[in-house]
């Protein structure tokens, strides 16, 4: 479990984000603690991806400050930062020309990694193995492959470095139920075994209660609600309430 003494592996700090006149962040404010596994959940439109955007620093808040152990993004080696971590892209966005073992091993070609080729498809063969596919998968292209499978290769290529911080964008997103359980059921054992900090963004609630040590609720641009996982169900917020049993009355207009 994480300390909570300890300075939080990222934090949003009073984040306001808008799009013209569309106020869609309006002072978020979040704590992920190192090796924690934080799930943002929230309908539609409410900012998740907005939120992550932030947090990679692809989007620039207009005020508030997105902090890396501590410290401003803005004044983080980028390099460093991006070396660090890993992404699970909704989708997968596996390279169509590339072969299996060589968008698993993308990174692991380039600086500051600069592994030769027969150790970046070794590299990537044992992480193939621990997401569950076979070496025969190794030399496939992405469209001879599943959902499951692709979604699977995505994971093996986001853990490939090793990465202290881990983003999962809609991890179950395009797969069925049985498959989306496996993913979820892998993606808890990857975080706990590798001990990294992982953001997920989800509005599927079974990767909330598989994958997630803490839950945000995002809702009209602030944080919502934000609790352990286990307070979750107990909690008494109408809006949590509402999300998190899917009702279509509430205070959440089911009509946006
Ligand atoms: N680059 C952009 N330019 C203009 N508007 C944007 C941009 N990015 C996001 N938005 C708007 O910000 C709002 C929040 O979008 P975001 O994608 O973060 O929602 P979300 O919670 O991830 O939704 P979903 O669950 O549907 O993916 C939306 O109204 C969207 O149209």
């Amino acid at each position: 479990m994480p300390d909570p003494s300890q300075t939080p592996k990222l934090q949003l700090v009073d984040v306001h984000k808008s799009f013209g006149p569309k106020r869609v962040l309006a002072g978020v404010n979040l704590d992920v603690m190192p090796g924690e596994s934080l799930v943002i959940i929230g309908g539609s439109g409410t900012g998740k991806s907005v939120t992550l955007k932030c947090m990679l620093g692809i989007l620039k808040p207009e005020k508030g400050q997105v902090l890396i152990d501590g410290a401003p993004l803005a004044e983080v080696d980028s390099e460093a930062f991006l070396n660090d971590f890993g992404m699970l892209f909704q989708g997968g966005a596996l390279f169509d020309s590339l072969t299996v073992w060589q968008n698993v091993a993308f990174r692991l070609r380039r600086k500051p990694f600069s592994l030769s080729k027969k150790e970046a498809r070794e590299r990537a063969i044992a992480k193939l193995a621990r997401v569950g596919l076979g070496a025969e998968t190794a030399d496939l292209f992405p469209a001879e492959l599943s959902g499951g499978m692709q979604k699977r290769v995505g994971l093996a290529r986001a853990i490939a470095t090793d990465p202290h911080v881990i983003f999962f964008d809609e991890p179950t997103a395009g797969l069925d139920p049985i498959m989306a359980g496996v993913i979820n059921d892998l993606i808890r054992e990857l975080v706990t075994e590798m001990g990294a900090t992982a953001v997920t963004i989800t509005h599927d609630m079974t990767t909330v209660r598989t994958v997630a040590d803490d839950v945000a609720m995002l809702h009209d641009g602030l944080v919502r609600w934000h609790g352990p996982v286990a307070d979750m169900d107990t909690a008494t917020d109408p809006y949590l309430d509402q999300f998190i049993h899917g009702r279509a009355t509430g205070p959440i207009a089911a009509i946006r």
